[in-house]
């Protein structure tokens, strides 16, 4: 329940290293009909855990597919402490899309956002110029980012399209030849067939008090796209 260094815990938090449970029963979970695969799990604290974090508290991951093949994740975090104290996290779904070649990638929907750049010691600046493509190491936090956008896979004319609810900003990353380097579990060149554009809540933390619940939800559909540069209006993506 960190993102990135943006808190006190470990790279990224505990909650992504750590066994879930399948949740058997969990409360009421407003399902669109069309869903009949999903699988719920849960992940409370250990003892170890609350030695690092010492907060209670129950969160609960819904994965599920829509019988077009759409990957819906949805989150939702209580607080279960019972000394009345509030607790603060930050959140991002770390994803990792494969892509043709980096070079031939474009995002709609984060130009001219406000971004922090943790490149440059979480600096804030405003993106500039058109759609975002990469030339370089790339890792910074949109703000305040709309709920869709869209990766534009130029060679393999596939289009991802990410919605997502309840969390505002967007990572984008990208670690480039020196960081894939250095990086371990990264192989030297997979940088190149890989973008991380990841639906977050940073900036702003989220603060639950006792029996509160926060959700967040991302929903993923890969669409074809005949993207000719200067072709594909990006308001077609954007709003279809
Ligand atoms: O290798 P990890 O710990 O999964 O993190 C990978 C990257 O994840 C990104 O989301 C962060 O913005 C980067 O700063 C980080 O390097």
């Amino acid at each position: 329940m960190q993102f990135g260094t943006h808190g006190n815990l470990e790279k990224h938090g505990f909650a992504r290293n750590r066994f879930w449970a399948i949740d058997d029963n969990p409360p009421p979970f407003p399902i669109g009909t069309a869903v009949k695969s999903f699988a719920d799990l849960i992940l409370k604290p250990s003892e170890e855990d609350l030695k690092i974090w010492s907060h209670s508290f129950e969160f609960r991951l819904r994965v599920a597919l829509e019988p077009g093949g759409d990957l819906v994740l949805t989150s939702r975090i209580r607080n279960t402490n019972n000394d009345g104290r509030p607790f603060s996290f930050t959140f991002a779904y770390h994803t990792f899309f494969s892509v043709s070649d980096i070079s031939e990638v474009r995002i709609e929907g984060l130009e001219t956002l406000d971004y922090l750049d943790n490149l440059k010691g979480k600096e804030r600046s405003t993106e500039q110029g058109d759609a975002i493509v990469f030339e370089s190491e790339v890792d910074k936090i949109y703000l305040d980012a709309p709920k869709k956008i869209a990766i534009i896979d130029h060679e393999k004319k596939r289009t991802f399209v990410l919605r997502k609810d309840g969390l505002p900003d967007a990572v984008l990353w990208n670690p480039w030849d020196k960081k894939s380097k250095t990086t371990q579990d990264f192989g030297d060149e997979e940088y190149k067939h890989m973008l991380c554009v990841d639906p977050a809540a940073v900036e702003k933390s989220i603060t639950l008090k006792p029996g509160e619940e926060w959700k967040g939800k991302m929903e993923l559909s890969a669409v074809p796209s005949s993207y000719c540069s200067g072709q594909l209006d990006p308001a077609k993506v954007l709003q279809g």
